[in-house]
């Protein structure tokens, strides 16, 4: 690499011999000016010219963009005497005061996480930096479904089997190349994947990353008979075939008893009619595992995509990538075999499914709530306004503080759970969680939109531009309404925790 005196740096000032310095690279952008997305004149000016261009640079733009091959070859040499600073691996863990739950940051300790849960993190978020984020990326724009080659590899590996939980369906599968046996497989592993997914930055992707699988399949696992299992299960966890859950209509959506889409027998078939509305993956499934009302009660039965099942794609605020359909059944018949659980149990089918739902979203949430935290921590330190960074202003402190205070909170109650989630039974922890899941994900969902207020104010203009500096910030204040409504809306999930703790009350409870 060649090195360069600042002196001889400033000799090339001008329009078509033009040098600049940024992080003590020296980079020629002669040529390059003329297709600067921020036009020629600002890297003609004075101060920029032949200078030393960190600071402005760091104002405006993202480090990634250095990183871009497309702009990494206009470097042609270093500063001579200064040490050019080496940015971090998106792989590495960040270095960045509470940019990482404590447990990933050097010298700090956790009761919950061995080993085994760093080793496999490690893997996983070089999984989804190298493999998964370019795709995500690409669909949260584009809308289009999850690549394929990107679901192969997540089957390679395991990953879609580890997202529905601890568990026999993971028996004989290799995770993640073998750096963990599925007996090792807890609560804290997937956890560590839906973190990893979380903090990617790009909401509708997060969901298009086969949600549907992780809330539509537990159902059929678990309640299908041996002939549907074996068949849906390997189709579904080898990524041949995709799987939703539609449950919500038009006509209900946290209240599930006002549900109107109906299953009649005819001999032994169901013949399913209705609508289904904001189903996740929907517009890709070939599955939906579908809540119907059947004799004035409740009973789900696995519907495969036929002629008799359209699917319309819902217009939202995040990405059609996420697949979100409008589903019509117009007399689809079904196989009675096809009923998961007992007829009339379908309440108990869909309920089951909800904490870890609920649970899943919860550890999303918070990743990307944790993700803000950290771009806000970044861009306060490098952003000069009125003469200094903003991090220098106590206003931007106190939001600071508070930001951080409420992702910490989220994380220790999120992990205390986990941690209960490991140790009981699921119908105990429908017992006894299931109210404090509801609670955490009023919590999270709530500290999520006040921290996206936040970021935006901290970001200024740049925190409602999709691209550019403020990006995530942009996507998660634009999103983050989503995880208040998915799985349970928000004030519903508060009252479902009230409720649950009214109903322990023990009777000789007096002040
Ligand atoms: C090697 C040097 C540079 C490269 C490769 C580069 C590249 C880019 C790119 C890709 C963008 C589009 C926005 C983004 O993706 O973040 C951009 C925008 C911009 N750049 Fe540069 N840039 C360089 C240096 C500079 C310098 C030294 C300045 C000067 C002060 C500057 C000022 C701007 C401005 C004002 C914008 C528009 C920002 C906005 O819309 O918020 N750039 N640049």
């Amino acid at each position: 690499m060649k090195t360069f005196a600042v002196e001889e740096v400033a000799q090339h000032n001008k329009p078509g011999d033009l040098w600049i310095i940024v992080d003590a690279n020296v980079y020629d952008v002669s040529k390059f000016a003329q297709l600067h997305p921020g036009g020629v004149g600002v890297l003609t000016t004075k101060s920029v010219a032949g200078q030393d261009a960190t600071q402005a640079f760091y104002g405006l733009h993202r480090a990634e963009v250095l990183q871009r091959p497309q702009y990494a070859r206009l470097k042609i040499g270093q500063v001579q005497g200064q040490e050019p600073i080496i940015q971090a691996s998106p792989s590495d863990n960040s270095q960045v005061p509470y940019a990482e739950p404590t447990w990933l940051s050097a010298g700090y300790y956790s009761p919950y996480y061995t080993e085994s849960h760093r080793r496999f993190q490690k893997e996983v978020r070089k999984f989804f930096m190298e493999v998964v984020y370019p795709d995500a990326v690409k669909c949260e724009e584009n809308g289009k479904r999850i690549s394929q080659e990107v679901v192969d590899k997540l089957c390679e590996n395991n990953i879609l089997a580890m997202r529905l939980g601890k568990g026999k369906h993971l028996e004989g599968r290799t995770l993640m190349g073998g750096i963990i046996q599925p007996e090792e497989f807890d609560h804290f592993h997937e956890l560590i994947i839906n973190f990893e997914l979380g903090r990617l930055g790009t909401r509708g992707y997060v969901d298009g990353l086969l949600a549907g699988n992780v809330i539509g399949l537990p159902p059929v696992l678990n309640f299908g008979s041996p002939e549907i299992k074996n068949k849906v299960v390997p189709e579904v966890l080898s990524g041949k075939k995709f799987i939703c859950l539609a449950i919500s209509e038009a006509f209900a959506g946290s209240d599930v008893s006002g549900l109107q889409t109906t299953a009649e027998r005819d001999g032994d078939f169901w013949v399913i009619n209705g609508t289904k509305k904001w189903i996740t993956n929907g517009m890709f499934a070939d599955y939906f595992t579908v809540a119907c009302r059947t004799d004035g009660a409740y009973t789900v039965v696995l519907v495969p995509r036929s002629d008799e099942v359209e699917t319309k794609a819902i217009k939202t605020a995040y990405s059609a990538t996420a697949g979100t359909a409008y589903v019509t059944f117009d007399n689809a018949r079904v196989p009675v075999q096809n009923t998961l659980g007992k007829v009339g149990n379908g309440m108990q089918v869909i309920l089951s499914n909800f904490n870890h739902e609920r649970w899943m979203i919860i550890c999303t949430a918070l990743s990307a709530q944790r993700r803000i935290v950290e771009e806000c921590l970044k861009w306060s330190n490098q952003r000069v306004a009125f003469g200094k960074p903003l991090n220098a202003q106590a206003v931007i402190r106190s939001k600071l503080a508070s930001m951080i205070a409420r992702v910490e909170a989220g994380q220790n109650w999120l992990e205390t759970i986990t941690h209960q989630m490991n140790n009981m039974s699921y119908n105990e922890q429908s017992d006894k969680i299931a109210g404090t899941i509801a609670l955490l994900k009023q919590f999270v969902t709530k500290t999520g939109r006040e921290t996206a207020e936040d970021a935006t104010q901290i970001f200024g203009g740049r925190g409602i531009t999709a691209t550019g500096m403020g990006k995530l910030v942009e996507n998660f204040h634009r999103t983050s309404p989503y995880d208040a409504i998915l799985g349970g809306a928000e004030d519903v999930m508060g009252d479902l925790g009230v409720r649950q703790a009214i109903r322990k009350m023990p009777k000789n409870a007096r002040l």
